[in-house]
């Protein structure tokens, strides 16, 4: 890493704090990536795609008006928390499983260091089904909101406990300009309220604290109640059992953003059915 020492939090936080530690990881991976592919460069490559993305949201709202349950199934090959999840992976054989399965969108992991995941990876899932995919990394700078909609992504993640408010408009206003649909992530009251003050529909509930790694369903338990009905609620991490689902939907979440339970089986597709109960 070239940052030189000074332009880094204090080393000893940095350790306790895995999202800290993540955030100065991508903030060199960016300026690495930036210095192959400046943004003049990148928004001309933009203006030559003609795909359109495949509307997250729009997935989301159909499948929960069909079924009930919107599941947004994670592809991803290893976690900071759990290690290596899956060994022999291959992400555009995990997609179709889900779409077979009835998920309505995918979330791929693209961050390096500590998921393991590759831009490939996105693109191979997305390729193997018609399912919007949502990048599934931490967005901190303009730049990668350009980069996300040049790799074929349909969404974009912002979590709050990583950027304060100025900037999660700015690059919620990014994503808008560019057609990708935004997934704002929190994880205490705090943060909700500054995601409901945003002018977005999709509000992520993460049980996992991104700082100690802990997970507990109870924060999607407590939060999903505060969030009012015109906006969309996904319960993300932690959820390993239908029962999880039906606690989780009578708190009032509708969508479920669930990894490391599904890949854990043999069988990611049977995992998938078996949280989206009968139909
Ligand atoms: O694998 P799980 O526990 O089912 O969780 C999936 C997803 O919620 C989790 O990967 C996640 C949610 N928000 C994040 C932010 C960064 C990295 C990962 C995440």
């Amino acid at each position: 890493m070239q940052v030189e020492g000074q332009e880094r939090p204090n080393l000893t936080d940095a350790a306790s704090d895995i999202l800290a530690r993540i955030c100065v990881q991508t903030r060199d991976e960016v300026a690495r990536r930036m210095a192959g592919l400046p943004l003049r460069e990148l928004k001309a490559r933009l203006r030559d795609i003609e795909e359109r993305p495949r509307g997250f949201g729009n997935a989301l709202k159909l499948k929960t008006a069909e079924r009930e349950v919107g599941l947004i199934a994670e592809v991803k090959k290893a976690s900071p928390s759990a290690g290596l999840i899956r060994p022999q992976f291959d992400a555009a054989a995990i997609a179709r499983e889900y779409e077979q399965a009835g998920a309505a969108c995918l979330s791929v992991l693209t961050e390096g260091p500590n998921f393991q995941g590759h831009v490939a990876d996105l693109q191979a899932a997305r390729a193997a089904t018609s399912l919007p995919a949502l990048r599934k990394d931490f967005m901190l700078e303009p730049w990668q909101i350009y980069e996300s909609r040049l790799i074929g992504a349909d969404c974009i993640l912002l979590i709050m406990a990583a950027i304060d408010d100025d900037r999660a408009a700015d690059l919620l206003g990014l994503a808008r300009l560019v057609d990708l649909d935004v997934l704002v992530e929190v994880h205490d009251e705090t943060e909700l309220h500054r995601a409901l003050a945003l002018e977005t529909t999709l509000i992520g509930i993460n049980n996992r604290n991104l700082r100690t790694l802990r997970t507990d369903i109870a924060t999607t338990l407590e939060l999903a109640p505060q969030v009012p009905p015109d906006r969309i609620v996904v319960a993300e991490s932690g959820i390993t059992s239908r029962a999880d689902v039906l606690r989780l939907a009578e708190a009032g979440a509708s969508c479920f953003l669930v990894g490391e339970s599904l890949l854990r089986q043999p069988d990611a597709g049977a995992a998938a059915r078996a949280l989206l109960g009968p139909i």
